[in-house]
């Protein structure tokens, strides 16, 4: 029986080529964390990104990046009452995403706010906007699109009235 043809080999690699190669450099993921404040009809609340960011004029849910040493609910207070003069109640990260963009690798802490106090101010000037589902505004940061599925199954699944949660029961804004 014939010895069988030995594997084709792929080409050496040229002599000092794996050092010359440009090296992928590593990104850091920036950590955000983000609110989705939800009224007792279901309404989310939607901001526009500020002048003089990366995808200024994009509709987002408010918040920000996470500073050394904080943890998520407590950069989501600070973030909340600097952008929007407002004091978030307690706020625990439902779901974790990432997105890529060209300006950054953000993974994004979302939270579920059902209360808070004080009136809501743009301090950044922004736009704010109560939306159910179909949202009536648009674009909106690629970064959120995953989220906005998920909370339009739960809005589906709870027979499009709230989003997860039974309006008689949320307590609103002032209540905590
Ligand atoms: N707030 C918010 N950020 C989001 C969402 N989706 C999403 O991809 N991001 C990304 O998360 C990052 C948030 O950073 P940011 O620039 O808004 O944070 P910041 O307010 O602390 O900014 P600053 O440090 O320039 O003041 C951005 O890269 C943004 O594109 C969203 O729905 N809300």
């Amino acid at each position: 029986m014939p010895e069988p043809e030995p594997a084709p080999q792929p080409p050496a690699p040229a002599e000092g080529a794996a050092q010359n190669r440009p090296q992928e450099p590593q990104r850091a993921h920036t950590e955000v964390a983000v609110g989705i404040l939800l009224r007792g009809d279901g309404a989310l609340l939607l901001a526009t990104r500020p002048p003089g960011k990366p995808y200024a004029g994009y509709w987002e849910f408010p918040g920000g990046k996470i500073e050394a040493g904080e943890t998520v609910e407590q950069a989501l207070r600070r973030e909340l009452h600097e952008e929007l003069g407002i004091t978030i109640g307690p706020a625990s990260v439902w779901r974790v995403t990432e997105h890529d963009y060209p300006h950054a690798l953000v993974r994004l802490h979302w939270c579920k706010v059902y209360r808070w106090s004080g009136d809501f101010e743009m301090r950044e000037g922004q736009t704010m906007a109560w939306q159910h589902f179909p949202l009536q505004v648009s674009p909106v940061l690629p970064g959120a699109y995953p989220v906005l599925d998920w909370l339009e199954q739960e809005w589906r699944l709870a027979g499009c009235r709230t989003l997860g949660v039974d309006s008689e029961k949320v307590p609103q804004r002032d209540q905590f």
